[in-house]
């Protein structure tokens, strides 16, 4: 079954990651350029996640996983543990506090999946294949951003402007650039 994509506000909302390997690391450093405040849980810690901790963009509890550590404040939790029967019940105490769920191993313990992302100023697509195979996500990721138009941001920009003063014009434009990327 294919997941609808959402486009959501993470600013400054809690954001937990249990774990602190290299799965949890991708997902720490796709979630940062969003700017939420992200606090990473786990027993053993890679390198890469202490210099993130030690250049404050993330807030580290080396501890083992336990109940209290997701409360109800807590907007998103990413479960990146190499634990199926953990991911099962911290998925499950997320669910019960409606808070919103990524289990790296298993679709099943997931209320959210993450996609590929291109990711440039304004301008965000997302990519996923209802979990079936990531790394054509990915592959696909790499194809788009190969063929995507150069400076799209400076449409957008000048859309921005328009489309509030001269819709006419902001049409024009739009036609105009995507005439042009295709020559
Ligand atoms: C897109 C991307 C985003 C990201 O992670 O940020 C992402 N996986 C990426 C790469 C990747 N993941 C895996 C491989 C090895 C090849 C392979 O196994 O296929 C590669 C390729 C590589 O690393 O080169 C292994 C893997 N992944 C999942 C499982 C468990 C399972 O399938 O049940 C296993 C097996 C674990 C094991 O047992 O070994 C599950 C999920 N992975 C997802 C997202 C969600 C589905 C998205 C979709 O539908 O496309 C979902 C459901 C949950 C989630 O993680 O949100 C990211 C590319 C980032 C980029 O663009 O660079
Ligand atoms: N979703 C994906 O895209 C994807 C891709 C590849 C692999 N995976 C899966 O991701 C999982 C994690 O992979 P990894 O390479 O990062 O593993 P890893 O072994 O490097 O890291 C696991 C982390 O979980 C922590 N942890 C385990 N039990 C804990 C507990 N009870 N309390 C607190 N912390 C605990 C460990 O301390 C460690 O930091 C694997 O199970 C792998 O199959 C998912």
């Amino acid at each position: 079954m294919a997941y609808f994509p959402i486009f959501v506000d993470l600013k400054d909302k809690n954001v937990v990651i249990i774990g602190a390997g290299d799965i949890a690391y991708r997902k720490v450093e796709v979630l940062l350029p969003f700017h939420p405040k992200i606090t990473v849980i786990a027993k053993k810690v890679n390198e890469k996640i202490k210099e993130l901790f030690f250049s404050k963009k993330i807030d580290l509890k080396i501890k083992q996983f336990d109940e209290n550590d997701i409360q109800q404040d807590h907007f998103l939790v990413v479960v990146a543990v190499d634990d199926l029967e953990l991911q099962k019940r911290i998925s499950q105490i997320c669910s019960k506090k409606n808070i919103l769920v990524n289990s790296v191993d298993s679709k099943e313990y997931c209320s959210f999946i993450f996609g590929s992302i291109i990711h440039d100023g304004d301008l965000v697509i997302g990519i996923n294949t209802s979990s079936k195979a990531p790394a054509v996500s990915k592959a696909l990721k790499a194809y788009l951003m190969q063929r995507l138009p150069k400076n799209i941001e400076n449409l957008i920009e000048k859309v921005s402007k328009l489309r509030k003063i001269d819709t006419k014009n902001m049409q024009i434009e739009i036609k105009k650039f995507f005439n042009d990327a295709k020559n």
